[in-house]
């Protein structure tokens, strides 16, 4: 029988640092990235430009059934293509995030959506970035966390985000309504809400360090001896 490559698995809400996270630990152990939020965002960006109702789901699953995309790796990270288009900045866009926060709710959109996340489980291993890693995509996987941190710390790290890139005004006020307003609705939807796995280790970063996080999932993966 074939070996199947070993799934970590990152999940958790906006901002709570699960991309940093999950690049960081691709790095350290050579495994694969998936960034699942980029595939609804692709799919959120796809219905925005080509005026779909994003409050249809049947219209919505129509273009996720024929969402044409590709990750590239560039020197400064992942490039993301929507139908040969380089989007990479254009998906981090809050209303991009806010469309794809709606058009995740729906299951059939997320059932069509399946099959390219779980593509990306291939040698050496993969870390799985998203919702729904443990729980529904990859349930077997063998080191599951699910990172948080207080919704004020997320958002004060958005704001220094956003000021490191250079963006002159940022209102904190709002970027905490949209975070308050995504938890929402993403812990709340009926399908693959997001909950921590049963099996996953739950993790404040509230008052953590990147470094200090990455450390103790670092001697959680090694203590569950999925590195070659
Ligand atoms: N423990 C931490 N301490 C300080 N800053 C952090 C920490 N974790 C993440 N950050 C910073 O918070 C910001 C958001 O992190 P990141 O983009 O990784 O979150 P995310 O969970 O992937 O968000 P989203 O789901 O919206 O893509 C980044 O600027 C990152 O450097
Ligand atoms: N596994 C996933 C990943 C993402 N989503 C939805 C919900 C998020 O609000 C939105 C954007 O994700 P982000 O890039 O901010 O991580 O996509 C989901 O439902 N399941």
């Amino acid at each position: 029988m074939a070996e199947v490559a070993p799934v970590i698995t990152i999940d958790g809400p906006s901002g709570s640092g699960k991309g940093t996270i999950s690049r960081l630990i691709a790095e350290q152990t050579g495994f694969h990235l998936l960034d699942s939020g980029a595939i609804y965002r692709l799919c959120a960006l796809a219905c925005l430009r080509g005026n779909t109702d994003i409050e249809d789901a049947d219209a919505v699953n129509r273009v996720a059934q024929t969402l044409d995309i590709r990750f590239d790796v560039g020197t400064a990270g992942v490039i993301v293509f929507l139908a040969q288009d380089d989007v990479t900045g254009d998906i981090r866009q809050e209303n991009v995030g806010m469309a794809a926060s709606t058009i995740a709710a729906f299951p059939s959109v997320r059932a069509s959506l399946l099959d390219c996340q779980r593509s990306f489980q291939q040698p050496p291993g993969l870390v799985a970035d998203g919702r729904d890693m443990g729980t529904v995509v990859f349930p077997s996987a063998g080191c599951k966390v699910f990172l948080t941190a207080s919704a004020e710390i997320r958002a004060d790290r958005r704001v220094k985000q956003l000021q490191d890139a250079g963006q002159a005004s940022v209102d904190r006020g709002q970027i905490l309504a949209d975070i308050i307003a995504r938890d929402e609705r993403d812990t709340n939807r009926a399908t693959s809400p997001l909950v921590p796995a049963a099996d996953a280790l739950v993790l404040d970063s509230t008052a953590l360090t990147i470094d200090e996080v990455l450390a103790e999932i670092m001697a959680l993966i090694k203590s569950r001896a999925l590195l070659g």
